[in-house]
């Protein structure tokens, strides 16, 4: 067989492996009723998730009666008490997420995940659904002092496994941007939490199911 045109692929967490929103979007609601906030629908809860999960609270807060640093900064430890207590109640991966990590694995792959997850819940979530062993290296969004969509945690995953030609998979606007400020190609996967039209954000391509990730790698200008 000769060898995959990627030796290191990466991949964003929420929304792109694992569908997290469910126990997202749980943790925020418990953090607003505390406050007395009206509850928020998942779905807008869902957009927005991608920037961290300070700035998704702060989103929330806006959008149910205002917000402010002094606030955040007194509720987000609540929301990260919530969302780790209850981590991997919902969430799962994606269809046919894991056969596409187990392909990529068989043709020798390096497999990261570099999300704007604090790399500690990654972990958490992870060993709760036992899938640590799947990643070579686990990069969060304070791993580095710096989140996506600075490319400086793509250019570690790429360092962190020994260098060579890397391609990102991800659902937002961080990870297209993250990735092609890292000087690499990104593929994105529709069913994501996204806030903008995937047009708008010029991947290298899409994808609507695992299934067609590997052609889609495959298909990538060399
Ligand atoms: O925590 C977030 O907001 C996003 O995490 P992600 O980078 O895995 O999508
Ligand atoms: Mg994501």
């Amino acid at each position: 067989m000769t060898a995959f045109s990627f030796p290191i692929v990466g991949f964003d967490l929420d929304g792109t492996l694992f569908d997290t929103g469910g126990d997202l979007a749980a943790a925020v609601n418990v953090t607003l009723a505390g406050e007395g906030r009206a509850l928020l629908p998942t779905e807008a809860i869902l957009k927005m998730v991608g920037a961290g999960s300070r700035h998704m609270l702060g989103e929330a807060l806006a959008a149910t009666g205002g917000c402010d640093d002094a606030l955040l900064d007194r509720l987000y430890p609540k929301l990260l008490v919530a969302y780790e207590a209850d981590i991997a109640r919902l969430t799962k991966p994606y269809p046919g997420a894991l056969d596409a990590l187990d392909q990529l694995a068989a043709r020798g792959v390096k497999i990261a995940l570099v999300t704007n997850k604090l790399e500690h819940l990654a972990e958490a979530m992870l060993a709760g659904l036992g899938l640590r062993s799947r990643f070579a290296t686990v990069i969060g969004g304070d791993t580095l002092g710096v989140a996506k969509p600075d490319p400086a945690p793509i250019r570690e995953m790429i360092a962190r496994l020994g260098g060579g030609r890397a391609a990102f998979v991800g659902d937002s606007r961080f990870d297209v941007e993250a990735a092609h400020n890292a000087g690499i190609p990104v593929v994105l996967v529709s069913f994501g939490y996204r806030l903008d039209a995937i047009e708008a954000l010029h991947a290298d391509a899409v994808i609507d199911h695992f299934a067609d990730l590997i052609p889609a790698l495959e298909a990538l200008p060399a």
